[in-house]
């Protein structure tokens, strides 16, 4: 399977599957992750013709750095099944999986990717998976979900179906997805994988769409999933790194290469205690840096 841990996933971009234009130039808006939809964005009508064109899109254009996720259609319809085959044929690094509320769902979608893994000469395995949590019960289950397979990469808030399972709907101040925010990051760290939070609808909204941004940076969400182009750069803003952040990472990683090559695993830095877990933290934030272009090739701070 491909090191999908170090990743980062600050951004994953729904692109209708049944929009030419739009799945054409979905690779230039720079997202993290670009996600093609076969499911609610596309009609009863014109499934066929999604995959079709996903299928195409992904054998021949170049979508650059970005990582290629396809929503396929829920395992209650009659289109998995082809939409599977179709993009594990494709080579699609990632299939997320809707309404997932059992660790069976994903057991039985892991089972029909090997298949077809197996049946187009694919190295079994090297398919990824995701949920997309969308019911009260695929939040109690969330855990289990996230840890039904080796090939997981994440899970992911739905929060459009899951306001509406549990009768309710979205308000500014998100209160009604605390609990299942919560929820589904535990169960995502817990499992050692990445934790989504939902998509925000109202394109207008903008200082809204900042707020529940900075809302789940500070949870510690790896990213959201996204509606439009115009919300990526935004999410990215939220999820840069301070200069002050950045030369202290820079410190915490020069510090405890000095403490190693002093056979210790500990060190102070400026009164800090700098350990493992300062660490970690230093690392996420120079990749973070290095994705938003603010060092160059030796790690160095560039002012912008
Ligand atoms: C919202 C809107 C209609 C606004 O259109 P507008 O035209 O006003 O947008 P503008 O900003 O004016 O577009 C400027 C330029 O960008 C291009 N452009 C726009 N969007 C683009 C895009 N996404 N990808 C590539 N290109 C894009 C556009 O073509 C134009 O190009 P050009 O003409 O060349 O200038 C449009 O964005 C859109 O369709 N979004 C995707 C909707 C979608 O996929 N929904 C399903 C997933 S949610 C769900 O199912 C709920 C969920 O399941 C979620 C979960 O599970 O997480 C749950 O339960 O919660
Ligand atoms: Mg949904």
């Amino acid at each position: 399977m491909k090191d999908q841990k170090e990743r980062l996933r600050r951004t994953m971009m729904f692109v209708p599957g049944n929009n030419p234009a739009m799945v054409k130039d979905a690779g230039i808006f720079g997202a993290d992750s670009i996600m093609f939809d076969l499911e609610d964005a596309v009609s009863m009508s014109e499934k066929d013709a999604a995959r079709y064109l996903i299928y195409e899109a992904l054998k021949t254009i170049d979508y650059g750095n970005s990582e290629l996720v396809v929503r396929i259609n829920g395992l209650d319809t009659p289109y998995y099944k082809s939409d599977i085959k179709a993009m594990v044929k494709a080579g699609v690094d990632v299939i997320r999986l809707p309404k997932v509320e059992s660790a069976a769902m994903m057991e039985e979608l892991e089972k029909l990717v090997a298949q077809a893994e197996e049946e187009f000469g694919i190295e079994v395995g090297t398919t990824n998976l995701m949920a997309a949590i969308e019911s009260a019960k695929g939040v109690i289950n969330a855990y289990e979900i996230a840890i039904s397979s080796k090939r997981m990469i994440g899970i992911a808030l739905s929060a459009e179906d899951y306001t509406t399972d549990m009768k309710t709907h979205r308000y500014p101040d998100g209160q009604e997805l605390l609990y299942a925010r919560n929820v589904i990051l535990h169960a995502a760290r817990a499992a050692g994988i990445a934790a989504f939070d939902t998509v925000f609808t109202n394109m207008d909204d903008e200082e809204g769409f900042y707020r529940e941004t900075e809302l789940i940076h500070q949870l510690g969400f790896d990213g959201k999933s996204l509606v439009n182009p115009r919300q990526v750069e935004m999410v990215n803003k939220v999820y840069e790194p301070t200069k002050k952040e950045i030369l202290n990472a820079q410190g915490v990683i020069a510090a405890i290469a000095e403490a190693k090559r002093k056979g210790s695993g500990v060190i102070s830095m400026n009164g800090q205690m700098v350990d493992r877990p300062v660490v970690l933290r230093a690392e996420r934030v120079m990749r973070l840096a290095t994705a938003a272009n603010l060092v160059d090739e030796e790690g160095n701070y560039i002012e912008k």
